[in-house]
């Protein structure tokens, strides 16, 4: 049995190693807005009932995002980039896919995150985080060594426009007779994934994401296509950490394009909490307890966000 934690507990965990921003998200701080249209395909409408896949294009806000909550992070850093979706469907109803750039979480259980964000937390004495509690928590948390391995070995994307996000958790496709599919989904850039060199590394402008999307989505539309793969019997449903072998049957579901790039400051995107288990009828959620966690963490942040304005 896990020990318990709570929404507020890990919020607090965050604002501790990274700070809070007045008025801003507590994690995933930095970040600009984006718009476009997503347009389903009938292969996924075969397996899902949602109107995400009725083969209309469905309007959508996007946000583009740095993991963690340091507003000033450098896009260079070897961290989670962020996708976050909100699709506006007919009826006024929603649906909400917040992804990341990497196959897998860094943690399979609330309390692990917990762990890491007072890893993380700054030594009074340095102002840096201790290298020795950090060591401390990667050797006492092997839930959390697969993502670190991918970004050891995968620089940060050259381009928001370039870089692949991986919905993560797995999710159910509940067709039109109630009948349920396991997925996971990946979503890839038709641009193709560019990563930065070693060399851009060291001399890329910190803040280069945001005006190379701007300057992508200038020149023209930037597309992804949503892979769906099935899950079979024995697939790992509920954690987040563990990816499904390379080889399961995969179809593409829909196609999303971004048209319009803008900062974050006063853009559509800003207000919005981009939590997951915002879904409308015909996706629903697995038991993933990481995936469960992340709705009263978002609606934490978002509480304090809003309740500073
Ligand atoms: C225990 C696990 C997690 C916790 C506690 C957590 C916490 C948070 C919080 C507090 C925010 C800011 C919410 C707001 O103020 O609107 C956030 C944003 C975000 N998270 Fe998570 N998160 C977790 C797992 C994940 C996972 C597994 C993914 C990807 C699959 C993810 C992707 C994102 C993205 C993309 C954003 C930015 C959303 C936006 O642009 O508004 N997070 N997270």
């Amino acid at each position: 049995q896990p020990p318990e934690v709570t929404a507020s507990e890990v919020v607090e965990a965050i604002e501790g190693a990274f700070g809070a921003t007045h008025g801003q998200r507590r994690n995933h701080t930095k970040g600009m807005c984006a718009g476009g249209e997503f347009v389903g395909t009938a292969e996924a409408a075969r397996h899902s009932r949602s109107p995400l896949f009725s083969g209309r294009p469905i309007p959508v806000v996007a946000r583009f995002s740095l993991a963690g909550g340091n507003p000033k992070a450098p896009d260079t850093a070897r961290s989670g980039r962020g996708m976050a979706l909100e699709f506006r469907l007919p009826q006024g109803q929603l649906h909400h896919i917040t992804m990341l750039n990497t196959p897998v979480f860094g943690a399979a259980s609330p309390a692990t995150f917990r762990d890491m964000m007072l890893a993380l937390r700054p030594d009074p004495a340095t102002g840096r985080p201790d290298p020795g509690r950090i060591e401390a928590f990667k050797a006492s948390h092997p839930d959390h060594r697969a993502q670190a391995e991918y970004f050891a070995h995968n620089a940060p994307p050259a381009s928001y426009a370039s870089s692949a996000f991986w919905g993560i958790h797995t999710f159910k496709f509940v067709d039109g007779k109630d009948g349920v599919t396991l997925v996971r989904w990946k979503f890839v850039p038709q641009d193709g994934e560019t990563r930065l060199t070693e060399d851009e590394l060291k001399t890329a402008a910190p803040d280069f994401l945001e005006r190379a999307l701007i300057e992508r989505t200038a020149r023209g539309p930037v597309r992804w296509d949503m892979m769906v793969s099935i899950g079979q019997p024995g697939d790992v449903q509920d954690d987040p950490t563990v990816q499904w072998p390379a080889e399961r049957k995969q179809f593409k579901a829909g196609t999303l394009t971004i048209a319009t790039a803008s900062p974050q400051k006063g853009g559509e995107c800003e207000p919005i909490n981009f939590d997951p288990l915002v879904m409308a009828d015909g996706i629903a959620p697995t038991d993933d307890p990481v995936l469960r966690f992340r709705s009263p963490a978002y609606a934490v942040s978002f509480a304090k966000r809003l309740g500073e304005r």
